[in-house]
């Protein structure tokens, strides 16, 4: 079977500093990839292969056994641990934004019948995320789980197959974390999505994670630290048996 995501022996750099290096991993449709290691291990840089926004430097990445083109596409979505989420929009039209980029290229706009459709679907993806009541809602309205759920549906409006959470609950009080947990859980389910995560949280990793890849360097230089670069170091199966219980969980 091919893999959703192939890393051949694949480096990240810039200038004389690397960054990644001989990264070399497969990643399998419907997992959940946790993915830690410490502060400048690359784990950024690779989400951003991952979303097409950077090209590796030497190797390849494979999406479906072909070569993935440097550029965002609507298969893959990302929440970010703050400002995902548009601050002059209310949370229907940050949502419709999301779908607005992907689906009218040209005009950035939808109208008529197009935008009718796609008001509905938002409103799903908002009941879906627990915030349909609070569509005329601002981000700056909000508590920080609230954003981050909104953040959430703009992501999944365009239906991606892979969706990329950089620290997305960072941020949140541990009340808060678990009912996101609980929910990234069932929309990771409920949408058949491949979740790769990273986190700096030990236990979420473990909680959340089909998989938990460790990045870090197995060479130091410590007269010139930017001379090697980290890599996947564990990669650790594992069998998730529990549910991520949260109050809002079903
Ligand atoms: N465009 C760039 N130009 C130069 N260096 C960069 C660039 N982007 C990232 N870096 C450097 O690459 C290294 C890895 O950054 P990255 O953000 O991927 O690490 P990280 O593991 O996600 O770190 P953190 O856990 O602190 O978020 C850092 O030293 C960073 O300064």
């Amino acid at each position: 079977m091919t893999a959703l995501l192939s890393f051949r022996n694949v480096w990240v750099e810039y200038g004389d500093k690397i960054v990644l290096e001989r990264v070399g991993l497969d990643i399998d449709a419907g997992s959940f990839v946790s993915i830690v290691g410490p502060s400048g291990a690359g784990k950024s840089s690779f989400l951003r292969l991952v979303l097409g926004q950077e090209a590796p430097s030497r190797g390849e990445v494979l999406l479906d056994g072909q070569p993935m083109r440097a550029e965002c596409g609507p298969d893959r979505g990302i929440v970010f641990q703050r400002y995902s989420v548009l601050p002059h929009l209310d949370a229907r039209r940050n949502v419709l934004f999301g779908l607005e980029c992907a689906g009218a290229r040209v005009t950035g706009r939808l109208f008529g019948a197009a935008r009718r459709r796609a008001l509905e679907e938002v409103d799903a993806m908002l009941d879906a995320v627990g915030l349909l009541s609070a569509g005329g809602t601002y981000p700056a309205q909000m508590s920080g789980g609230m954003q981050q759920r909104l953040a959430i549906a703009q992501a999944l409006i365009t239906r991606p197959r892979i969706l990329l959470l950089d620290e997305p609950f960072g941020a949140l009080d541990p009340g808060i974390r678990k009912d996101m947990h609980a929910l990234i859980t069932r929309l990771w389910r409920e949408y058949s999505l491949t979740v790769i995560m990273v986190t700096h949280d030990i236990g979420e990793a473990f909680a959340l994670g089909t998989r938990v890849l460790t990045f870090d360097k197995r060479r130091h230089d410590p007269h010139a630290p930017h001379r090697y670069g980290a890599t996947a170091t564990y990669d650790i199966a594992l069998e998730r048996k529990t549910e991520v219980q949260g109050s809002d969980a079903e």
